[in-house]
């Protein structure tokens, strides 16, 4: 435990103070200061000042922006230690540093944690070519995937395809503004093949209230955070018709059979255990109950799909982005290239209605062969 010297408090400070150490510990980075951006600073700095092989410090990476006071974001973070944008009333800890320079964020840093909405990761990852240290180990909280004209890539292998370093991946049931006011919760770190880099990144994000398991399985993990967005835009739609529970555990159940089985069309090696894990069937469950783009997409259906999501989004979440609606149709132009539109019917229905082309309450009108083929699985004895 290292003590926090007065002088930092209220002031931040500044890159020089790294500037020809070389004290052989880990040195954290965040990169996106959104809503989850700024929680996992919170969590990775309050284990920084706990953990001796942590340096203190933990840089976060802001898009910087000007305030309607005038004052720019990173000031604001520096002097107060609160995103007063993203993550009002929580202090972030004494010990993080917002920084507008993506550059300087990473370095010196040996642990670079990704969060920003998925659309924007390519582009900073092209920024950051050649410019972190080679040694470094990355992991991706970010919930979606790109789609390139030779099939779907996940974020974690798109960050370690431009950087050449490791990506794990950590997703769960986690409304960041739950996590904020340490409310318990669980989460699942996914990791390639090294153990001891999934013992670095638990020792980073676990604490009392938040509990850190880890599973060899990163595509699995990466999907189920992915795709459960998109069961949530049906649950919120769902709930802007004004259906009830059973009608919204129905859609749940029948999304995250396409969740397992889309995820294991495009990686053989997912595990069914991992649906089980935090990152599974728990994240589900609270986004289709709790998160922003059930919300969204419930004032979408109440609209009766007359105001878009783009417009729904600005009005509802204040600045903070939906993931949900880019990766049905990011989902959708796999399903199209593949064929395999009528094996994935909601997900297929989620896109169509999220783009206009059906109304709402096509939600719950896709049953077809397939379909009944997926869901209805006969080696369990499920007759109709
Ligand atoms: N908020 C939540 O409860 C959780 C979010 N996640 C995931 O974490 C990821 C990041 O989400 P949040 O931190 O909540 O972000 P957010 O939804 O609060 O997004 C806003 C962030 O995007 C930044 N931004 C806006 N335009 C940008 C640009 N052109 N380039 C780069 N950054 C830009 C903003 O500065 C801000 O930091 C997402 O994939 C989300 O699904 C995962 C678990 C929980
Ligand atoms: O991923 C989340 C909770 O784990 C948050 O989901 P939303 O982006 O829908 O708020």
């Amino acid at each position: 435990m290292t003590t926090w010297a007065p002088f930092a408090i209220g002031h931040g400070y500044h890159s020089d103070v790294r500037a020809g150490e070389n004290t052989g510990k880990e040195r954290i980075a965040v990169i996106g200061s959104g809503n989850w951006g700024s929680v996992a600073a919170k969590l990775v700095a309050t284990n920084a000042l706990s953990h001796e092989n942590i340096h203190d410090e933990v840089r976060m990476w802001v898009f910087e922006e000007t305030l309607a006071n005038g004052e720019k974001l990173t000031q604001v973070i520096n002097k107060n230690k609160i995103n007063v944008k993203y993550l009002p009333n929580v202090n972030l800890g004494v010990n993080v540093v917002a920084d507008p320079n993506l550059e300087n964020t990473v370095k010196d840093a040996t642990m670079l944690v990704f969060c920003t909405p998925h659309q924007f990761v390519e582009s900073i990852c092209k920024q950051l070519q050649g410019k972190v240290n080679p040694n470094a180990k990355a992991i991706s909280l970010i919930k979606g995937m790109e789609v390139k004209p030779d099939g779907p890539v996940m974020l974690s292998k798109l960050i370690t395809k431009h950087l050449g370093i490791d990506c794990s991946v950590l997703m769960g049931a986690n409304i960041a503004n739950e996590v904020a006011m340490e409310q318990f919760s669980e989460a699942t770190v996914g990791y390639k093949a090294d153990t001891s880099i999934a013992k670095s990144w638990v020792q980073a994000f676990a604490t009392p209230y938040f509990h850190v398991a880890a599973i060899k399985d990163v595509e699995g993990v990466e999907l189920c955070g992915t795709l459960k967005n998109v069961v949530a835009i049906a649950a919120g739609f769902v709930d802007g018709l004004g259906m009830g529970n059973n009608t919204k555990a129905a859609i749940m159940r029948i999304g995250l059979k396409e969740m397992i089985g889309f995820s294991k069309l495009l990686f053989p090696t997912v595990s069914d255990a991992t649906f089980f894990e935090s990152c599974g069937v728990a994240d589900l469950i609270t986004t289709c109950f709790g998160g922003r783009n059930r919300k969204v997409a419930e004032a979408y259906a109440r609209n009766g799909g007359k105001r878009s999501f783009d417009e729904l989004e600005a009005e509802l979440l204040g600045g903070q982005k939906l993931q949900g609606v880019l990766t049905a149709g990011e989902v959708f132009q796999v399903l199209k290239a593949r064929n395999w539109e009528k094996k994935f019917p909601l997900f297929a229905t989620v896109h169509k209605i999220a783009i206009g082309h059906l109304p709402p309450s096509t939600i719950v009108d896709y049953d077809n062969e397939s379909a009944q083929k997926l869901h209805r699985n006969p080696s369990v004895g499920v007759i109709g």
